[in-house]
């Protein structure tokens, strides 16, 4: 039997933020090409743990980026494999939308170089893919929340990194821009891309392959988003106040009153 390609590997991480301990051992695989979304409650560490696999908080533990070593790896070749969309990331105001979007081909260009035409068409299709274009003269200061996030979700793309992290990203999307993000996951698997995505709608995390459910610092469940097990993993750490059921082929997660 042929072992899957691991993009991402975490083995016994652990994270102090100040002083205090927020993960505690987290020992985690992530098989290429497939999407994960991690789901939690509020505090059980989800965003520290997107954190850690970018590389951007010091930790105890070893984590492995395919064959190499994350923290041992050079800024620019991380960049290159490794594209992260934070939550309420901060971009100058006055920046011109296209200008956000093709800083996502920085890793790509050497030192002070010009944008070739090449990157001038990566960042054109991640604009288009989110349907941001027709903002490109306009700068960024001058969106609602929804469509500044449309536009840093292309700049994301235009990394055409081999691992996306994503932490909420379906924030401010209205519900067609949230099925669209969807679909342009979906297109990033079907290439091999590996996305990982901290999302609070349970809804929207059951349409990953994949899900780590997290409480309080620790991994408490990795399964199949289609699993029954993963279902009443997500359950449990949610106090049994939701119920995970299929509606029309999909798994819903609906309040329980
Ligand atoms: N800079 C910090 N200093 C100290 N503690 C922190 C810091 N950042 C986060 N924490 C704590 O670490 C824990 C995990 O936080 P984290 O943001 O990873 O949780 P989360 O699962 O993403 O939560 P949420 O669903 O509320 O976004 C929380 O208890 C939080 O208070």
């Amino acid at each position: 039997m042929h072992t899957p390609l691991m993009a991402l590997q975490l083995r016994d991480v652990h994270v102090s933020l100040a002083g205090q301990a927020v993960l505690h051992g987290i020992d985690l695989s992530f098989v290429a090409g497939r999407w994960t979304s991690i789901v939690g409650p509020n505090g059980a560490g989800k965003s520290t743990l997107l954190k850690v696999m970018a590389g951007l908080l010091p930790v105890r533990g070893r984590i492995f980026l395919f064959d190499q070593e994350l923290m041992a790896m050079d800024r620019k070749q991380r960049a290159q494999q490794l594209s992260w969309l934070g939550q309420n990331e901060s971009t100058s105001d006055d920046l011109r939308v296209w200008d956000v979007v093709m800083l996502g081909r920085m890793p790509h260009q050497d030192w002070l170089a010009a944008p070739n035409a090449h990157d001038h068409a990566v960042v054109e299709t991640a604009l288009k893919a989110t349907q941001a274009w027709d903002w490109r003269e306009r700068s960024i200061g001058q969106l609602s929340g929804g469509e500044r996030q449309r536009v840093l979700l292309a700049r994301a793309m235009a990394v055409q990194a081999q691992v996306m992290l994503m932490d909420e990203p379906l924030a401010n999307l209205d519900p067609p821009h949230q099925v669209d993000w969807l679909e342009q996951v979906r297109c990033l698997t079907a290439q091999n891309t590996t996305v990982i995505s901290v999302l609070h709608e349970v809804g929207m995390a059951l349409h990953a392959d994949d899900m780590v459910v997290m409480q309080a610092g620790r991994v408490v469940h990795q399964g199949a988003c289609a699993d029954a097990a993963t279902h009443r993993a997500v359950e449990a750490v949610f106090d049994k106040r939701i119920a995970i059921h299929s509606l029309d082929g999909q798994w819903v997660a609906v309040p329980k009153l």
